[in-house]
């Protein structure tokens, strides 16, 4: 076998792992959702119509990066905008798509701000995640959604999907799932606080938070 073959088998027992531990907490509900990692100009997805709770890895889907199937099971409908992420984002190496509860119930309020979907309320949320902006609505699968998250891609990371979810994209999958928990958890804070008044991280935290990103 080729050491790409390698990686590849590597990357599916991770997408299967990953995928096992998400659906055991609840942070996406029945066959829902979908997880990928990229290798060289490859891309391992989970098959459409298949719970994360029960991913085999060795029937995963491997498209290529303008979106088309290569070989293994049927891509998840949603295999097209993960591949427009990482043509969004060359450094990317992980996509994590999920419907979680308090995410998607924030994404379907109607006076939310669309520039920025969730407040800084804590130091994590700034730094795994940042501003989060929130994509139009658009059905599941549909190619306008891929083109409005790949463009919204260029300047963000992570994205809410209106009266749908959040997609997170980074440097690996671990990473990717991280911070789409800090979107789950901070959404369940924000609507837990929703009725109270919330002193949100200032400005001057904000860019201390920045600066230290980057030391
Ligand atoms: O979350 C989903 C669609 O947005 C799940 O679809 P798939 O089963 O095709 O991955
Ligand atoms: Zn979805």
């Amino acid at each position: 076998m080729s050491a790409h073959e390698d990686t590849i088998r590597a990357a599916s027992e991770v997408i299967a792992e990953l995928g096992a531990s998400i659906f055991a907490r609840g942070l996406t509900p029945g066959r829902t959702g979908n997880l990928s990692c990229r290798i060289e100009d490859e891309i391992v997805v989970t098959p459409t119509g298949v719970s994360l709770g029960s991913l085999d890895p060795c029937r995963l889907a491997i498209i290529d990066l303008a979106g088309r199937p290569v070989r293994g099971g049927k891509p998840s409908k949603e295999a097209v905008m993960h591949a427009a992420l990482y043509r969004a984002r060359p450094a990317a190496r992980g996509v994590v798509h999920l419907h979680s509860t308090h995410a998607v119930a924030v994404s379907c309020l109607a006076d939310i701000d669309g520039r920025s979907a969730l407040p800084p309320l804590t130091a994590y949320f700034v730094m795994r995640v940042g501003r989060l902006p929130l994509v139009p609505y658009f059905a599941p699968g549909d190619p306008a959604l891929s083109v409005a998250v790949e463009e919204t891609a260029r300047e963000h990371h992570a994205m809410l999907l209106a009266n749908h979810g959040s997609i997170v994209v980074a440097e690996d999958l671990l990473s990717a799932a991280d911070a789409a928990e800090e979107i789950e958890e901070t959404a369940r804070l924000w609507l837990l606080l929703r009725e109270q008044r919330t002193r949100p991280l200032a400005d001057a935290q904000l860019t201390a938070l920045a600066e230290r990103r980057q030391a």
